[in-house]
């Protein structure tokens, strides 16, 4: 049992969409350096948890506490300061921008965080390379692959030492074994931050890399094993 305070939870978490309840009453404390799965059929409620974790997407009801402060009641802009400058972020269909190359992608989170562009490049490529993606760093994102789109959003979501790391679906486009570098990649870095980190996945292979899981079914915690 893992002791200290979470730095990112939720309490009685709820989001709708019209009729849909997408998360329904879910209480979830993710702890520093803790690495969680989580797992569930499609359309379960993953992804919008994992939205209303990172404050993309405000509850109806409930809280979500992130370092000590309530995420959700924060205006939207304060809720994307905190999660560019606090959290890593993998959405499931990327979010780089295409026009920009895939090294300045990565390179955004350090430059919102006011770091200058020199060494702001020079820890970017440190990234894409150890998610074996240096060689297309000068490439415009919109013109290298699905995978490697991912591989870069993993990087830029690691590169300003986040305390959190939430990733949806971060694996989903790559073969097994790349899956299982990246898996390896995002678990080194952030266990030498000491942050959390939360993986969406569908696949046992890349569940196996991590602690805890937690099982989602019609919008709840259904299921629960922390290490
Ligand atoms: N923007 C939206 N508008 C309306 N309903 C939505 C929206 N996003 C998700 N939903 C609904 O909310 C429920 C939960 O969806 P969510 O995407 O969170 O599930 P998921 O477990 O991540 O699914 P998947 O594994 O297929 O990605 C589903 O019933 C879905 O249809």
């Amino acid at each position: 049992m893992r002791l200290g305070p979470a730095v990112l939870e939720a309490r009685s978490l709820t989001v709708s969409y019209g009729e849909t309840r997408a998360v329904d009453a879910v209480d979830l404390a993710l702890r520093p350096g803790s690495r969680t799965a989580i797992m569930g059929p499609s359309g379960s409620g993953k992804s919008t948890l994992v939205h209303a974790l990172a404050g993309v997407v405000r509850p109806d009801a409930g809280e979500v506490w992130f370092e000590d402060e309530r995420l959700d009641q924060l205006s939207e802009a304060e809720r994307s300061r905190r999660r560019l400058s606090r959290m890593g972020m993998v959405f499931q269909f990327g979010d780089l921008v295409p026009e920009l190359t895939v090294v300045e992608n990565v390179m955004l989170p350090l430059q919102v965080l006011g770091e200058k562009a020199r060494p702001a490049r020079a820890r970017a490529l440190e990234m894409l390379d150890a998610l074996g993606v240096a060689d297309l760093a000068d490439r415009r994102t919109g013109t290298v692959s699905g995978g490697q789109v991912q591989r870069a959003a993993v990087a830029r979501s690691l590169v300003h030492g986040p305390s959190v790391v939430l990733a949806d679906e971060p694996t989903g486009a790559l073969d097994s074994l790349t899956a299982e570098q990246v898996l390896d990649t995002m678990v080194a870095v952030t266990s030498a931050a000491g942050a959390a980190l939360v993986v969406v996945t569908h696949d046992h292979v890349v569940a196996s890399h991590l602690d805890d899981l937690v099982v989602v079914r019609d919008g709840r915690v259904a299921e629960a094993a922390v290490a």
